[in-house]
C-alpha cells in the first residue's frame, strides 16, 4: 500500500480535542501520527479506530529501552495495525535488531524507523549530551547502525536527506519532522526546512504538526502543503 506524504501531528492532550482535528482531515490525503501525550490519555482504542476509518497511522511512541523490552513494545504496537512504528537508534544496534526480530512473523510488518537526531537539536544540543560530533556526523553513524539492524528507515531532519540517501539509496525510508513553510513559526523546532526544499531533498514521509494544527482551515492548509508537493 502507498503510504500519505504526510502525516499530521496530533499532539492533542485527549480524544474531545483529537477528534474535532481529524474530523477536518481526509485519509485519502494525509495520515496521522499518535504520540505519546494523546496514546497515554487515550490508548490503543483511540489508535484503533482511526485505522478502521481508513487513516493510516503512524504510532511515534519512540522506544528506548533494553532490547527484550524494546521488542515486545514493538510487537504490541504492530499488533495495532499501524504503518509506522519508531524507536530511538541511540538504544544501539541490539536493541533494533530485537525490535526487528520481533515484527519477523507479523503478516503485514509496520515500517520500523529509527530515530536519529531529535529535530529540535543542534550542535549545541549535542556537546549538551556528550557528544562531540557534527549533527550530520551523529545522524550517519545512527542511520548506519539502523541499516545495519535491517530497520527500514529513518527519522531524521529533511536537511540530512540528501546525504542520507546517496549513502543508503532510496529504499531507506526518510521520515522527516521539523517542516515549516516559509512563513511559518519554527516553534521548538532547529533543523527545518519548508515543504518543497524537503521534497527536493528527496523525503519520503513529512510529519506536520502545527502548521496545519494550529492553521485557521487545517483542510486548506493541507490542500496548499499538496501542492506545493505537486508543483516541485
Ligand atoms: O519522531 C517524531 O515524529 C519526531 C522526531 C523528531 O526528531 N522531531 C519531531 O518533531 N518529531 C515529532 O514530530 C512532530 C512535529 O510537530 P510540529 O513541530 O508541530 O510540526 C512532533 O509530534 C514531534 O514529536
Amino acid at each position: 500500500m502507498k503510504l500519505p506524504r504526510i502525516y499530521v501531528a496530533l499532539d492533542y492532550h485527549n480524544r474531545i480535542q483529537a477528534d474535532a482535528m481529524v474530523s477536518q482531515l481526509d485519509p485519502q490525503r494525509v495520515g496521522l501520527k499518535v504520540g505519546k501525550e494523546l496514546f497515554t490519555t487515550e490508548g490503543p482504542d483511540w489508535v484503533a479506530e482511526q485505522v478502521e476509518r481508513g487513516f493510516s497511522v503512524f504510532l511515534d511512541l519512540k522506544f528506548h529501552d533494553i532490547p527484550n523490552t524494546v521488542a515486545k513494545a514493538v510487537a504490541a504496537a504492530a499488533r495495532l495495525n499501524v504503518d509506522i512504528i519508531n524507536v530511538h537508534a541511540s538504544g544501539g544496534l541490539k536493541m533494533m535488531q530485537a525490535a526487528k526480530q520481533a515484527l519477523a512473523d507479523v503478516e503485514k510488518p509496520p515500517l520500523l524507523i529509527a530515530v536519529t537526531v531529535l529535530t529540535s537539536m543542534d550542535e549545541t544540543d549535542l556537546q549538551g549530551i556528550g557528544i562531540d560530533r557534527s549533527v550530520e556526523q551523529q545522524v550517519l553513524k545512527l542511520a548506519q547502525l539502523a541499516e545495519q539492524a535491517g530497520l527500514d528507515g529513518v527519522v531524521c531532519s529533511a536537511q540530512e536527506a540528501e546525504m542520507l540517501h546517496q549513502r543508503f539509496g532510496n529504499e531507506f525510508k526518510l521520515v522527516t519532522p521539523g517542516i515549516r513553510p516559509a512563513d511559518a513559526q519554527r516553534d521548538d523546532q532547529k533543523r527545518t526546512l519548508t515543504p518543497s526544499e524537503a521534497v527536493d531533498r528527496g523525503v519520503d514521509y513529512m510529519v506536520i504538526g502545527r502548521p496545519i494544527t494550529q492553521s485557521d482551515n487545517p483542510h486548506q492548509t493541507v490542500l496548499q502543503l499538496l501542492a506545493e508537493l505537486d508543483n516541485d
